[in-house]
C-alpha cells in the first residue's frame, strides 16, 4: 500500500479533524481566561489521532477573533496542508513533539508571567508544595535557550522532557512548553504551571522553600495519577 499523502490523510479524517479544530478553537479561550497569555502570544495544538497531522492555531491572530475555521493543519514536519492563515511561529517546534513522541496528543507555549520570569532566570521551579508533587511529579525543569523558528525549541523541550516526569519546561528567556495526552490535559498543566511559579515565588518573599522529600513527592504523584478524581 503507498503511504498517503497528507492531503489523502486530511480527506480520510476530515470529520475528526473539524472536531478537533472546534475543541483547539475553544481551549484557546482558556489561556487568556487564566491569565497565561497577553495579546497574541502563546498557541495551542493538538494531533489528529491516526494521521500524521495536527491542528494549531495561526500566528498573530487575536483570541477574541479565534473561531475553529481559524485553525489551521499542518503536516508533522510543519508544513500546511489547510488553512486560511499562517500556521503559529511555533509550529516547527509542536511538529517535532509530535513526531518524536507518539504518546503526545497535545502542546501549549504560553508565557504566562510568574513561569515565564523563573524561565528568565533560568531556575527549576522546586517541588515544595502538593499541588507541584500531584500534577508534575517533582520539579518544574528548565529547557535550554533556542530561538524560534525551527524544531531547535522542540529539541530542547524534548531533551529536557526526558529526565523528568513534569509535563511542563520552562524554556530559558521565553516561556513555557507543555505537553499531554490531549490538548485540554496540556492546557491543564500550562495553568497549574502558573498556579506553581505564583505560589512558590510569594513562599520564597518570606524565606526558603524547602523541597518535599522524594518519597512524599513520589507517593503524592502516584495517587494523583491513579486515584485522584472521578
Ligand atoms: O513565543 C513566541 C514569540 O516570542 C510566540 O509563541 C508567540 O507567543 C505566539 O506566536 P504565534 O503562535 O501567534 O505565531
Amino acid at each position: 500500500m503507498t503511504a498517503r499523502t497528507p492531503a489523502e490523510a486530511l480527506a480520510a479524517h476530515r470529520e475528526a479533524v473539524e472536531e478537533l479544530r472546534a475543541r483547539v478553537s475553544d481551549l484557546h479561550a482558556e489561556l487568556p481566561r487564566w491569565n497565561l497569555v497577553t495579546w497574541t502570544s502563546g498557541n495551542v495544538s493538538a494531533r489528529v489521532p491516526g494521521a500524521d497531522l495536527m491542528v494549531i492555531k495561526p500566528s498573530g491572530v487575536s483570541y477574541d477573533d479565534l473561531g475553529p475555521a481559524d485553525i489551521v493543519v499542518c503536516d508533522l514536519r510543519g508544513n500546511v496542508v489547510e488553512g486560511r492563515h499562517r500556521p503559529s511561529s511555533d509550529t516547527f517546534a509542536h511538529a517535532h513533539l509530535y513526531r518524536e513522541r507518539p504518546d503526545i496528543g497535545g502542546v501549549v507555549h504560553t508565557h504566562s508571567p510568574y513561569a515565564t520570569a523563573w524561565a528568565a532566570r533560568g531556575e527549576a521551579i522546586p517541588c515544595v508544595i502538593t499541588a507541584m508533587a500531584d500534577e508534575f511529579g517533582g520539579d518544574i525543569p528548565v529547557g535550554p535557550f533556542a530561538l524560534i523558528g525551527d524544531d531547535a525549541i522542540g529539541r530542547g523541550v524534548l531533551d529536557t522532557l526526558a529526565g523528568h516526569r513534569s509535563p511542563a519546561v520552562l524554556m530559558r528567556g521565553h516561556g513555557v512548553f507543555t505537553v499531554g495526552p490531549t490538548a485540554a490535559s496540556a492546557v491543564k498543566a500550562a495553568v497549574m504551571c502558573e498556579d506553581a511559579a505564583h505560589t512558590v515565588h510569594i513562599a520564597r518573599q518570606a524565606g526558603p522553600v524547602e523541597r518535599l522529600p522524594q518519597e512524599h513527592i513520589d507517593a503524592l504523584h502516584e495517587r494523583y495519577r491513579t486515584a485522584y478524581g472521578q
